[in-house]
Formats: C-alpha cells, structure tokens, sequence
C-alpha cells in the first residue's frame, strides 16, 4: 500500500478576533507526526477535532503551515499535481464534487486527462457507472438523482481515475441506512487503500487501524476495539460535555 507520511506537521489558520483586533493565528490541527500504510484507516473524533483537516491535508487541499505531508515521497506542497493523481478525495455531500449535468457526464470529465478518443472516454464512463448500479441513470439529470445515488456518482467518478488512495470525509454521513450500507459495501470492497473519516463507529470497527482526534491532536492510534472505547470514554468524559466548544 503507498506510504503516507506527516512530519511534524502543523496547519494554522488567521481567525477573526471578536474584540475587533488583528486577526489571531489559531492551531487547527497538530503538530501531527504520522506514517500510514495499512489498507483500511478511520479517522474518528468529535466536530471541529480537526478530522476534515487531515484528511484533506493527504491530498494537497490542505497544506501544511510547518512540517511536510507526502504520499509514497511526493510532497503534497511540491508535488501538487501528482499527489492528487494519486490520491482521490470524496466529499460529505457529493454536490461538492459533481460538476457536469448528467452522470455519463460527470464521470467522462474524470477521465479527461487520459489519452483516449471521445467514443472510448464515453464507453469508459458508462462501464464506471455499471459498476456502481447507474448504468441506466447515464442521462438522468444529475439532480433528479437521490442522495444516494449521488454519492455512488461521487465516488464513480473519484474511481474513474483510478487512485491509488481514497480519502473518504463521512462519505455515508447524509444516507439513509440502505444507501449507508450500499457505500460502505462498495467502499469495503476496493483494492485501494481507504482513508475514511466517519462518525460510523461499526465501520471503524472494520478499519486495520483507527485514528482518534481530539482538539487537533492524534490522541490514540491504533487498534480499531481499543481506538473506539478511547474515542467513547473521550465523548462521555468531564472534559466533553454537550455545549463544550474548542
Ligand atoms: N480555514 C479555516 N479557518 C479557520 N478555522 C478553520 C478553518 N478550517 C477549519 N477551521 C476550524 O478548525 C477546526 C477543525 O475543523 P475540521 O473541519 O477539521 O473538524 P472536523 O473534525 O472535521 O469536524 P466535523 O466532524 O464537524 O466535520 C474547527 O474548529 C473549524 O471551525
């Protein structure tokens, strides 16, 4: 599986100051040392722990402010372009992420880059459909879809590309149970090594390894059984309470 590897890495970002001074640095998130090379990884914490921000860190839509983020070697602040060949990222709400007017569509604009004729392109982006069940949505409009179906666009298009990692943020956070289980089915079924973020404690439990973040830091890393306990003692611990805001 590719390496993926945070040195010291630190992201900061200039906040508002209520009292109308200058804006102040804030820490959303480290500083973070990290190596990953396991096939199937969750990343779990509360909201606003920092989860989006690493993920998003793995693909270059976040850079680090301090320390270096590399896939298999390339920088994501260096090698920008490569790393997001590599490492595909699949958005909450998939409307993020869907840009044409129909699905055949959407997922033809993926494989823009590859050297193929129109034709080809077009057949590539209907057998990507196929294998997520849409092959007889090709041409329906994108927004007639259910939020289901959407996601399985979002991810045949993300798929389309063929990445070698997939960085998932709560793929499944806005699906009713079937379509819940359809993803993760599907997500659990890929070769390619699967970063999710999720507040889906049964699909942690399914990870090699689980990630824990807790106001910006990695507060447990390991195995899945013990990363979720941490996670529930965390969540219904004194420092936790509903209305505690970082
Ligand atoms: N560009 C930014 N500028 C300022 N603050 C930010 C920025 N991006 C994120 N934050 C803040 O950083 C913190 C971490 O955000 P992040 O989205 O990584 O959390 P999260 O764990 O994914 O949360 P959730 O589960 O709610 O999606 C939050 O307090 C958020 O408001």
């Amino acid at each position: 599986m590719p390496v993926l590897a945070l040195d010291d890495v630190v992201v900061t970002a200039y906040s508002p100051d209520p009292g109308g001074g200058a804006d102040r640095v804030v820490t959303l998130l480290g500083p973070v040392t990290l190596r990953v090379e396991e096939r199937r990884v969750a990343v779990v914490g509360a909201n606003g722990s920092g989860k989006s921000t690493l993920a998003r860190l793995l693909n270059g839509l976040v850079l680090p402010s301090a320390g270096r983020v590399t896939v298999d070697g390339l920088d994501t602040a260096r090698d920008g372009a490569a790393v997001r060949r590599r490492v595909g990222f699949m958005f909450t709400d998939p409307d993020a992420q869907l840009v044409m007017p129909t699905p055949v569509e959407d997922v033809a604009l993926s494989l823009r880059r590859l050297p193929i004729s129109a034709s080809e392109r077009d057949a590539a982006a209907r057998a990507a459909l196929a294998r997520f069940g849409l092959a007889d949505r090709a041409e329906v409009p994108v927004h007639a879809l259910s939020g289901g179906q959407r996601q399985l666009l979002a991810l045949a298009s993300v798929l389309a590309t063929e990445p070698d990692v997939l960085v998932c943020d709560e793929p499944t956070t806005l699906l009713d149970l079937r379509w819940r289980s359809v993803v993760d089915d599907l997500l659990a079924g890929l070769d390619q090594q699967v970063v999710v973020v999720t507040h889906d404690l049964d699909a942690a439990l399914r990870a090699d390894r689980v990630l824990v973040v807790d106001s910006g830091r990695i507060v447990f890393d390991g195995d899945p059984a013990a990363g979720v306990g941490h996670y529930r003692d965390l969540m219904t611990g004194p420092g936790h309470r509903v209305g505690d805001v970082r």
